[in-house]
């Protein structure tokens, strides 16, 4: 392990509660990391892990060592998901802030998705999340995290936080997960080490302020931002939190304390602020801040907007036997079927103006004369039909499907069906009289043989 930037532990033991010799000795070895996964509650399967609680998000688990993954069926069939420990914390503030009904939430530094997918699993298919990531690059896999996931109630955008500001007052929530300069990493990522600079902490700082600038104004009055990094850096932590309630009308929201987690005030506006130092909780570095906003933005007028997309009877009767029967509102664009809750859509559609859209709702299939190809989106989600035929297999046709090779089903059925695994599908087989064709994604499949 390099050895630690000797200016940023001299800032570092400064603040209060901070142990230099326990952060010290938790650096000196490349210990075995720590290794922690959140279920999903959409799915829960019983898990082929022992673990221990974390305290501050009930859906969490420390491992005792690092499975693999990778060949893991459930990993796939998205029943959880691998995440730092400390930044399921975030969990305490959403509880504690009490949501309106139905709240419309804007994930705005989202990929890979390990905050997205805590608060998908948080708003239990109520209200929206719009999960959103501004490099292009990382949102696949944040939409694919978040088809994993299951609910409907979700969108993935690829954005610039400055597009947000043609949405004003439009979010009950923004969570800004923002980019730093890692020092919290350094555990995980000792290369880091070596990259990090005063120079650059003061670059991000900036930065951070730029990006919640561009999208106060996306926040309704009374609305929350959360404001998360992975930094040890005050400049880009408390400092940022005193810019905010200097520049805008904010209030600091306090969240609940637990053993090992540092509060701090800041210097200027007394906000508080939570800090997670390696050996003092069982995580990685990672600060978090909530605060409240008191100042007035004018929501624009709710526009009605003319619905074009909207599927209309014989795709209905066509979905009849893949999705459940719920309340969404199915769309079409060009020859793909989408499903998308009722009570969002309208907001859907006016997002739709604004902002460039990865993923909207669930992806039901195309449509082919009067037939669907259903898509892996669908087979994943919480809404394919319970009628759909499921073909259960072990672990090792699990991997073989995983892996997009052939492979053989007992089965007298013929036509579209999901493999399960434990219950929990994992993509789409076609059933024909002396085969079965595997529809698992190429982009997806398991390249590794062991
Ligand atoms: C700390 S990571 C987010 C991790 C994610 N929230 C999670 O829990 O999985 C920060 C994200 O901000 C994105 N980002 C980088 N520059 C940005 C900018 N100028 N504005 C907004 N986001 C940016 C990065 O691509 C990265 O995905």
């Amino acid at each position: 392990m390099p050895q630690l930037p000797g200016s940023l532990i001299e800032q570092l033991k400064d603040l209060p509660h901070f142990n230099a010799s326990a952060f010290l000795a938790a650096h000196e070895v490349e210990a075995s990391p720590i290794v922690s996964i959140r279920s999903n509650p959409f799915k829960p399967a019983s898990l082929p892990f022992q673990g221990t609680p974390i305290t501050w998000n009930a859906e969490g688990l420390y491992l005792a060592h690092r499975p693999s993954f990778t060949f893991d069926p459930l990993f796939h069939a998205g029943c959880y998901y691998v995440q730092e420990a400390s930044s399921m914390f975030l969990r305490q503030a959403l509880e504690t802030i009490g949501l309106p009904a139905q709240p419309i939430v804007l994930d705005l530094c989202a990929a890979p998705g390990g905050k997205s997918t805590l608060i998908s699993s948080f708003l239990q298919q109520e209200g929206l999340l719009v999960a959103n990531e501004i490099i292009k690059t990382r949102v696949n896999v944040l939409a694919d995290n978040l088809d994993k996931w299951g609910p409907a109630n979700t969108i993935v955008t690829n954005n610039d936080p400055r597009d947000f500001s043609r949405l004003p007052a439009c979010f009950d929530l923004i969570v800004a997960d923002a980019p730093c300069s890692g020092s919290g990493m350094f555990r995980k990522d000792p290369a880091a080490i070596n990259e990090w600079s005063e120079d650059n902490v003061r670059l991000c700082s900036q930065r951070q302020q730029r990006i919640l600038a561009d999208v106060y104004p996306a926040l309704k009055q009374g609305g929350w931002l959360i404001y998360s990094t992975c930094s040890y850096s005050e400049a880009e932590n408390e400092q940022v939190v005193d810019w905010l309630m200097d520049t805008f009308s904010m209030e600091s929201i306090r969240l609940p304390q637990f053993q090992g987690i540092v509060e701090t005030t800041s210097a200027k506006k007394g906000a508080f602020g939570y800090r997670f130092y390696p050996g003092a909780v069982p995580g990685e570095g990672f600060f978090i801040a909530c605060l409240r906003k008191t100042g007035e933005e004018n929501s624009r007028s709710n526009r009605k907007q003319t619905d074009r997309s909207a599927a209309g009877k014989p795709d209905r009767d066509l979905l009849k036997p893949w999705i459940k029967n719920e309340k969404l509102q199915v769309f079409r664009f060009n020859d793909d079927l989408y499903a998308f809750p009722e009570e969002h859509y309208s907001l859907f559609q006016q997002l739709r103006q604004s902002l460039y859209i990865k993923k909207s709702g669930v992806k039901l299939g195309r449509t082919a004369g009067r037939d669907l190809l259903p898509d892996h989106q669908l087979g994943l989600s919480l809404l394919a039909a319970p009628g759909i035929p499921r073909f259960a297999v072990d672990k090792e046709t699990a991997l073989e499907y995983l892996r997009r090779n052939d492979i053989s089903l007992q089965i007298n059925e013929r036509g579209w069906g999901l493999v399960t695994y434990d219950g929990y599908p994992l993509g789409w087989v076609k059933a024909l009289p002396n085969r079965v064709n595997n529809y698992f994604p190429k982009e997806l499949r398991i390249l590794r043989q062991s």
